[in-house]
């Protein structure tokens, strides 16, 4: 037994060599400034496994007070941006205003921008690269729905909005992909351990054929959906998660021990 764990540990290690855990926390439309200070205040005290990278996705209209007020080590991400520089695009953000206020990072794609406001796969895609050339780091969302899961087409989906994002992109040294299975999304029905290894390495594979061999090595893919501090760990043990993507639990201080699932 104790030397399959070692086997299996080794294993991981090798496998994730190299990829720095990423945790995103995405704060949806929530937040008020008392509540944004409390999460600061959980984010500050800590403490963060320094080996894992954070990002948090702050409504547009907090980012500037975010990105003053949070702690250095921890990143700052908008959860949108447009396609364009700047112009008559009412309501939308350009990735050069992020820049302006010193935003590096930028969440695109998400399962509820593609549902609620019909974004297709092609508009992610102009939006990643748009994201891409002026200097943004993206964590490009992808997932099945419970109808496509149930239809048997989980690995159909993400590879089909995967490549829909690799015909806009050759650089994916700034990219993370995060496979949020939609049924999984707030519903506290996290994917097991297994299913989400199951979807992570396939669509590694899928990346080293379709795009190359580089790109799936390195290639971060963080795992989304109902992701707590009771869950962290063994969903964060396997060989192709290389962190995760936070909702609900980001609000809450039980995001520090997600952070620190990896240590
Ligand atoms: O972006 C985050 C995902 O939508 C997961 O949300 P959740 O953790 O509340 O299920």
């Amino acid at each position: 037994m104790a030397t399959t764990c070692r086997a299996n540990a080794a294993l991981l290690t090798q496998s994730t060599m190299g990829r720095k855990f990423v945790v995103g926390g995405n704060w949806k439309m929530n937040g008020t400034k008392a509540q944004i200070n409390e999460i600061l205040g959980f984010l500050k005290a800590g403490p963060l496994n320094a080996d894992t990278e954070v990002v948090i996705g702050v409504p547009a209209i907090y980012l500037d007070y975010v990105k003053s007020n949070a702690p250095a080590n921890v990143e700052v991400a908008a959860q949108n941006a447009y396609k364009a520089e700047k112009g008559a695009f009412t309501g939308e953000t350009s990735p050069l205003m992020l820049k302006d206020i010193g935003v590096n990072w930028v969440i695109l794609g998400h399962s509820e921008r593609r549902q609620i406001f019909g974004e297709s796969d092609e508009l992610i895609a102009e939006k990643v690269a748009f994201a891409l050339s002026n200097g943004l780091k993206v964590i490009a969302c992808i997932g099945e729905t419970l109808e496509e899961r149930d239809a048997g087409k989980s690995e159909e989906v993400v590879f089909r909005q995967t490549q829909a994002i690799a015909n806009q992109i050759k650089d994916w040294s700034n990219v993370v992909l995060a496979y949020e299975p939609v049924w999984a999304i707030g519903t506290g029905k996290t994917a097991t351990p297994q299913q989400a290894q199951e979807v992570h390495q396939s669509l590694r594979q899928w990346i080293s054929k379709n795009i190359s061999p580089e790109v799936a090595n390195a290639v971060r893919i963080q795992y989304g959906g109902s992701v707590t501090g009771a869950n962290a760990k063994e969903l964060g043990s396997q060989a192709d998660i290389d962190g995760f993507l936070v909702g609900g639990a980001s609000l809450k201080p039980e995001f520090v021990s997600i952070v620190n699932a990896r240590q």
